[in-house]
């Protein structure tokens, strides 16, 4: 297979922004796809894939051409990828022969080079998780399909698989989650059906956290922190739009986008509200159900995000703990006594998770309902964390 020179150069271009200026490459790809309308599905799908492979498998392919400069990287990728190195391709580092020949060896490698993960990392997973680090990392190397919620209040699944195979897109059932859909891998959404409001692009792990909310219609819900919604817009669907839920977040940006969401997905039960000094006080005992969707280290997404296993510092993690129980002190006064809360993240890390619920427990005044894990091993979804716990009245 030939490559295209100009491609070539740009996706080394974004790699190398995302590894020196640790950018983040979703946003760095969309804005190359953006300043070159001419490139085609073909063009921005090798772009893409190059980008995404060299930035999640970085140590791996440092590996395999004895070099960690992105020219020397992005070669032993395309090689990976069946492409002949064109000779206006320069780069420091091993043959082309020498590259192949090293594929065998990279099961001999230590583990933070065979799954290409920061040292640091490496002995943080096992310090939290033991084991099952092992598998966990190596889930979360595997490249993810689309997941799509079908909204219930515009659709049902079935009418949903229908309309979308009208527009030419495969999509399958998921089984155990009722609103849930696949594309066949390496498929994407068409930007028009996206901004349909028949359908949300959510993972599948992701869509497992607003049904332990187990919100009921005519009830008042305080989503915490949801950032444009993927969570809040789940449970208007869930409560069939009657009663409330209270969108609420630091990032007004993010809140107006909710806006758009809601009115696309016909959400008219949904209200963003900014976060303000004197939230939990104006809210105080208001919520029949209270989710509080942290922010924290975001390792579950790194199959969606692998820039950010490079960008991720261990100082980051000790703040968004601190930011992680800060919220579960506060916020919980939002909630009636007898209410619902799920405290959830999209990490795999007890740290990030059982222990600050155990940590709330503990203070007194909550006890824990029941856990929802999702393990990218066990699922091959997102890694994510819920519990719902009851305030005691
Ligand atoms: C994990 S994300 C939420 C994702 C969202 N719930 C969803 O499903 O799409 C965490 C969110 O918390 C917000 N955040 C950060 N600090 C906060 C705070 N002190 N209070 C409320 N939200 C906060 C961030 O802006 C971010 O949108």
């Amino acid at each position: 297979m030939r490559m295209h020179r100009l491609l070539a150069e740009a996706a080394a271009e974004i790699a190398k922004s995302v590894f020196r200026e640790h950018r983040v490459l979703d946003h760095e790809l969309a804005a190359a796809f953006d300043a070159n309308p001419r490139w085609g599905k073909r063009d921005r799908s090798f772009i893409a894939e190059t980008v995404f492979e060299v930035v999640r498998w970085r140590r791996v392919l440092g590996f395999l051409v004895d070099s960690e400069e992105t020219t020397a990287l992005c070669a032993a990728q395309w090689v990976r990828m069946g492409y002949d190195l064109p000779d206006w391709w320069n780069y420091n580092g091993a043959s082309v022969d020498e590259i192949r020949s090293r594929e065998a060896e990279i099961a001999g490698q230590p583990r933070a080079i065979r799954e290409s993960i920061p040292d640091w990392l490496d002995e943080l997973g096992v310090v939290e998780l033991g084991d099952a680090w092992d598998a966990e990392i190596a889930a979360l190397n595997q490249r993810a399909p689309v997941y799509l919620r079908v909204n219930t209040l515009c659709a049902t699944r079935d009418q949903a698989i229908s309309w979308l195979a009208e527009n030419h897109v495969t999509a399958s059932e998921v089984p155990g989650l009722p609103d849930a859909l696949v594309l066949p891998a390496g498929k994407v959404l068409p930007k028009p059906l996206r901004l349909d409001g028949r359908i949300e692009i959510q993972d599948a792990g992701s869509q497992m956290i607003s049904p332990l909310v187990d919100p009921q219609p005519g009830e008042r819900i305080i989503d915490a922190c949801s950032g444009a919604g993927g969570k809040s817009l789940h449970l208007a669907a869930l409560m069939q739009n009657e009663g409330r839920v209270f969108g609420m977040d630091v990032d007004q940006k993010k809140l107006s986008e909710l806006e758009r969401r809601a009115k696309r997905a016909r959400a008219s039960c949904l209200k963003t509200k900014l976060i303000v000094e004197t939230m939990a006080e104006d809210f105080a005992g208001v919520a029949d159900r209270l989710l509080i969707d942290s922010p924290c280290s975001g390792l579950g997404t790194l199959k969606r995000q692998p820039d950010l296993k490079w960008r991720l510092k261990p100082a980051q993690l000790d703040r968004v703990r601190a930011i992680q129980q800060e919220l579960l002190e506060n916020y919980t006064a939002m909630l009636k006594p007898g209410g619902r809360l799920v405290y959830a993240t999209c990490s795999i890390l007890p740290s990030e998770n059982r222990q600050q619920v155990d940590r709330l427990i503990a203070s007194g005044g909550f006890s824990l309902i029941k856990e929802k894990p999702v393990s990218p091993h066990q699922t091959g979804f997102d890694g994510f964390y819920a519990a719902a716990l009851l305030k005691n009245g």
